[in-house]
């Protein structure tokens, strides 16, 4: 079992200290282009929350501040521990950042040194490693995959690979860019059901609004920079004067027919 597993159980009742804390963050690229424009966010322990909006809005941009990827002005906090330059590798631990090519988080000629690569960097021992990449393989369901060629696998299969090297670490919060995208029907809803079944806090930036209604409860829209609104999934996909004013579909508008 993950040790977020225990700690999501035993602190719901108890820990008001959100897991993921943002307050006032900016961020302009090099070249000045400005991405972040005081962004402010909590996540609590457990919660599934989407990440929506138009292209440009952000939502990458702010992914890559969790782990400290991109550093901007304003606070990040991680399960209390604030996100700096002498903490980064603490941070690292605690934030599965899967991106949305899993080609970028895969590099070994197998399965299983990519996805004891974390955990071996993290100092442990190789029985603890060896116990770690077992249990990340059977929670994305690829346990005989250990020795294949990461290479050699389909985009669905890559993907679960991606996300068991994060699992691995055994993080406090998983953040998705675009998890879907590339999947076919079957491989998208198989996705949807690990996600769904994984007992972890999840950040999920996505265009897929179905996946929204199907994963999370709560749902963030990003438009230039901002979050302009925070609320209950279930309402705000049913608002579609609200999504259409950020560029944004219902997903029953996205299906072609309403359920
Ligand atoms: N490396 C970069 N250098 C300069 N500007 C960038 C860079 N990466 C992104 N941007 C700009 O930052 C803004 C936010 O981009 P970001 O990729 O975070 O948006 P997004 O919401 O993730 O978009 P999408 O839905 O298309 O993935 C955009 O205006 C984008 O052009």
């Amino acid at each position: 079992m993950l040790r977020s597993d225990l700690t999501v159980n035993a602190s719901l009742s108890v820990d008001h200290t959100p897991l993921l804390l943002i307050d006032d963050l900016h961020f302009a690229y090099p070249d000045g282009r400005v991405a972040l424009r005081g962004v402010h966010l909590r996540i609590a322990r457990g919660e599934k929350v989407a990440l929506v909006g138009p292209n440009g809005a952000g939502k990458s941009t702010l992914l890559l501040h969790l782990n400290g990827v991109l550093r901007g002005n304003g606070r990040i906090e991680v399960a209390g521990l604030p996100v700096s330059e002498r903490t980064l590798s603490q941070v690292r631990a605690r934030v599965g950042l899967v991106f949305q090519n899993p080609d970028d988080q895969l590099f070994s000629p197998t399965v299983f040194e990519d996805v004891a690569f974390g955990p071996l960097h993290m100092g442990l021992a190789a029985r603890d490693v060896q116990a770690r990449v077992e249990r990340a393989l059977a929670l994305v369901g690829m346990s005989t995959y250990r020795e294949r060629h990461p290479y050699h696998l389909s985009m669905g299969e890559k993907k679960r690979i991606a996300i068991a090297t994060v699992l691995a670490m055994e993080p406090e919060i998983l953040a998705f860019d675009e998890p879907s995208a590339g999947l076919d029907p079957r491989a998208r809803r198989g996705l949807i059901r690990l996600l769904r079944d994984l007992p972890l806090t999840m950040l999920v930036s996505t265009h897929d609004m179905a996946m929204v209604q199907e994963l999370c409860d709560r749902m963030i829209i990003m438009d230039e920079g901002r979050i302009v609104a925070d609320g209950t999934a279930a309402t705000m996909l049913d608002d579609e004067a609200l999504l259409e004013a950020h560029g944004l579909e219902t997903p029953w508008k996205e299906r072609g027919v309403r359920d």
